[in-house]
């Protein structure tokens, strides 16, 4: 469980967020809103990549201020520009890397390695530098070093952006799949009409938090009204 307390986010003299309160139980939630509305700025507080300037929040009761290494073990993040997650040169390495940290056995880490780039359509390119992947070949690359940790909660900060259909399909059905509690922001609203939960945000409040047609419906006539 995520418990999100009374969270308001200022940065640079500018208020983000207000007075966010939330638990989050569900397995798929997504996050939308308009642009600037606070998105990522939210998700980035769900793995400790930022603090709340005001509240608490909690992964699985391990606070995200004191608490980090915890709490980003529990809380794998897919950032929205693939670029800011690829360290490593070779395709095989960037998604080795974590379970190495790990300890994960070599025999064992090939073969999970091997399953997650088949899984992700990647796996012809395994040997093959990072940097020449496309661009939805590199998100799909992103999102497999983070699921190949097996993270008990998965944040994805629009995955699909840069996808085509047919990758898009694959990435949705992979959350679908996915055992862990999925938390994903999007401006694909088709992606997640079979989600649990949908959260609207709009200027750092959340104006609606509903099952997802009265969601979506929400946020459309918040969208007309403006
Ligand atoms: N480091 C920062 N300093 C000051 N303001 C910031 C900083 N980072 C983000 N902001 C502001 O916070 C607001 C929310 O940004 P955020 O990226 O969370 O929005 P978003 O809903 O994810 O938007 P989008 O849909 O465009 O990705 C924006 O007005 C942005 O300019």
């Amino acid at each position: 469980m995520i418990e999100i307390q009374n969270v308001s986010l200022t940065l640079d003299d500018n208020p983000i967020l207000h007075e966010v309160t939330l638990t989050l139980t569900e397995k798929r939630i997504a996050i939308v809103g308009s642009n600037g509305s606070g998105k990522s700025s939210f998700v980035r507080l769900l793995n400790g990549l930022r603090t709340p300037s005001e509240g608490r929040v909690l992964v699985d009761g391990y606070d995200t201020q004191t608490e980090g290494r915890k709490v980003r073990r529990r809380v794998g993040f897919v950032f929205q520009n693939p670029d800011n997650q690829i360290v490593f040169p070779i395709v095989e390495e960037d998604v080795a890397f974590g379970l190495k940290n790990l300890g994960v056995p070599v025999a064992e880490r090939e073969q999970m390695v091997d399953e997650v780039l088949n899984r992700y359509g990647l796996l012809s390119k395994r040997k093959q530098p990072s940097h020449t992947l496309s661009g939805g070949q590199k998100q799909l690359l992103a999102i497999a070093g983070v699921l190949v940790m097996k993270p008990a909660y998965v944040v994805l900060d629009e995955p699909t952006t840069l996808l085509d259909l047919r990758n898009k399909l694959r990435v949705s059905q992979a959350i679908d799949g996915l055992d862990q509690t999925a938390i994903m922001v999007t401006h694909d609203l088709d992606l997640v009409e079979n989600f649990d939960r949908v959260i609207v945000f709009d200027q750092g409040r959340i104006i609606a938090d509903d099952v997802p047609n009265k969601a979506l419906r929400r946020y459309v006539e918040a969208m007309l009204d403006a």
